[in-house]
């Protein structure tokens, strides 16, 4: 068993994070006080246990492994003094700023990240000293914050310099809130957004995205709720987060861990913002719905249950028409990941799958298309989600995103095209010229994505001829034509930043 670490940032990452901790309490047997309780003391769990826990001195008693920074100190110090902070998470795993950093990325990023910069560097330090065998961190933030985004890229530099070493390459998983395509609680989260997407290209492996929007439709439809608040959303969030680290807690009979994720859903290295679906969700008073295999599986797969928004772009200038038109799902599944929980039998997902294949778009140049993971251990929902024996958590890399790309880059271009807000940017530090820096990068992240819609397309016609020819193999690679101009754009494009680097 191999120890995570989870980075709480700004917050919406704190928040989102303290849920996910309840969620993973609630599956050990941890209880508020941080006792282990009866039923799975007996069960004798203490190295899967240490996978997120620390044991404290006092024997029976754990922590989560967890680290917490935001620059405004009450959302913080709210847990901190509540309940929770009395046994779980105490202020030694927390760094506090005097003041927010003001929805602005800048801020985040250059004036208020010298002072918690370092102190956050020294716990995290001292939680991975206290690992037997570091895996890798979760880390948790939302991309319109000025803390979520600024301080996050700041530390995710520092992160890639002090605790990558030749012999273990550190695994980081980042869980973010991206902006929702119609509602938003500041009017400069496109530039931070973009900033941070920017900023995250070349140092990040991984990215789940999720927009509150989406999250709350689903929370809307599935749990029958008059009012969402964010902490069912959180809920929806933590789930996917606790699916994606059971493997590594339980073990099943088909174990994904951390690293697989970044092999099997990233296929470049710019391509890695995979979006989430999650079944069941269901009104604990409601009676269940059919919980088959084939039923959550194919739920998962439905457009309107994926955790971020993908056709929404066309609406910012489009007829009522138009947008009926762009609500039918466009693009294609790069790479998805299947990761099943409790009382799955693998005959029947084997089954799900391949019907699924047959169904979905996928890109035809990913032979298998599809990563599954089992864990035997069910999930345990909290209150507001009804409980379930067996659940579906699908992880799926989508041309799709291309659209939530484009949508960013036109809200950030009307302000941009207007120089507004821009010197609330530059008073904290940044450089005009990295506006246009970002923004030219974000447009060729849009070209990687139809590179890769091209790619599909190209190879189409190249494989139907191979298989004429016979010569399959030798056809196919020389067909993916695309492949290679994705990755020569790349190598173009990481020589002309760097030169241009100024952060
Ligand atoms: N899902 C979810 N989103 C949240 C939550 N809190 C804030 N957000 C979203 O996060 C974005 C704002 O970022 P915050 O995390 O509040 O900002 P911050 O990182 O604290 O940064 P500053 O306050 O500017 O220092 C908005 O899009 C909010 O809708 C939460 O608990 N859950
Ligand atoms: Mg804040």
């Amino acid at each position: 068993m191999r120890e995570c670490i989870t980075l709480l940032i700004g917050q919406a990452g704190i928040q989102i994070g303290e849920t996910f901790w309840d969620i993973i309490r609630a599956e050990h047997g941890i209880e508020s006080d941080g006792h282990l309780d009866q039923q799975h003391k007996n069960r004798n769990e203490n190295e899967i246990l240490a996978t997120m826990f620390n044991e404290t001195s006092r024997n029976g008693y754990y922590v989560p492994r967890t680290v917490m920074v935001d620059n405004d100190p009450s959302v913080i110090d709210q847990i901190v003094s509540g309940p929770k902070g009395k046994n779980l998470f105490s202020s030694r795993m927390t760094v506090t700023g005097k003041e927010d950093a003001a929805n602005n990325f800048s801020r985040g990023f250059y004036t208020l990240s010298s002072k918690l910069l370092s102190p956050t560097i020294d716990i995290i330090r001292k939680s991975v000293e206290l690992c037997d065998s570091f895996q890798g961190f979760l880390m948790f933030n939302s991309f319109g914050g000025g803390t979520g985004s600024g301080f996050s890229a700041r530390l995710i530099d520092q992160l890639e310099t002090q605790f990558n070493h030749c012999d273990h390459r550190q695994q980081r998983l980042e869980f973010n809130v991206f902006p929702s395509p119609k509602l938003s609680t500041a009017i400069v989260e496109p530039y931070n957004a973009l900033f941070r997407t920017h900023h995250s290209l070349i140092r990040s492996n991984l990215m789940f995205l999720f927009d509150n929007e989406a999250c709350y439709d689903i929370c809307q439809r599935q749990l029958n709720l008059d009012r969402v608040h964010y902490s069912h959303i959180n809920q929806l969030i933590s789930l996917v987060a606790s699916s994606v680290t059971s493997s590594t807690r339980f073990g099943g009979p088909l174990n994904v861990d951390l690293a697989e994720f970044e092999t099997n859903l990233v296929p470049y290295p710019r391509i890695h913002f995979p979006s989430a679906s999650y079944a069941p969700i269901s009104n604990p008073c409601c009676q269940p719905y059919d919980q088959s295999i084939k039923t959550l599986t194919q739920f998962c797969f439905e457009s309107k249950n994926r955790m971020i928004k993908y056709n929404s772009s066309a609406t910012l200038h489009q007829s009522k028409q138009q947008q009926q038109q762009s609500k039918q799902e466009n693009g294609k599944y790069i790479t998805s990941c299947l990761l099943y929980r409790g009382d799955c039998q693998p005959k029947e997902i084997n089954q799900a799958m391949i019907d699924l294949k047959r169904q979905e778009n996928f890109v035809n140049w990913s032979p298998t298309g599809m990563k599954c993971g089992i864990a035997s251990e069910p999930p345990k929902m909290l209150d507001d989600i009804g409980q379930t024996n067996r659940s579906v958590c699908l992880l799926s890399n989508h041309t799709g995103m291309i659209e939530c790309w484009r949508l960013l880059c036109r809200k950030f271009d009307l302000m941009y095209n207007k120089r507004a807000f821009v010197h609330w940017y530059v008073s904290e530090g940044m450089e005009e010229t990295e506006f246009q820096e970002a923004r030219e990068d974000l447009e060729c992240l849009i070209e990687d994505y139809m590179g890769i819609e091209r790619s599909s397309e190209i190879t189409n016609t190249t494989t139907t001829k191979s298989f004429d020819t016979n010569d399959n193999d030798t056809e196919i690679i020389n067909g993916d034509i695309t492949t290679a101009t994705i990755n020569g754009h790349h190598e173009h494009h990481y020589d002309d930043h760097d030169e241009k680097q100024q952060w």
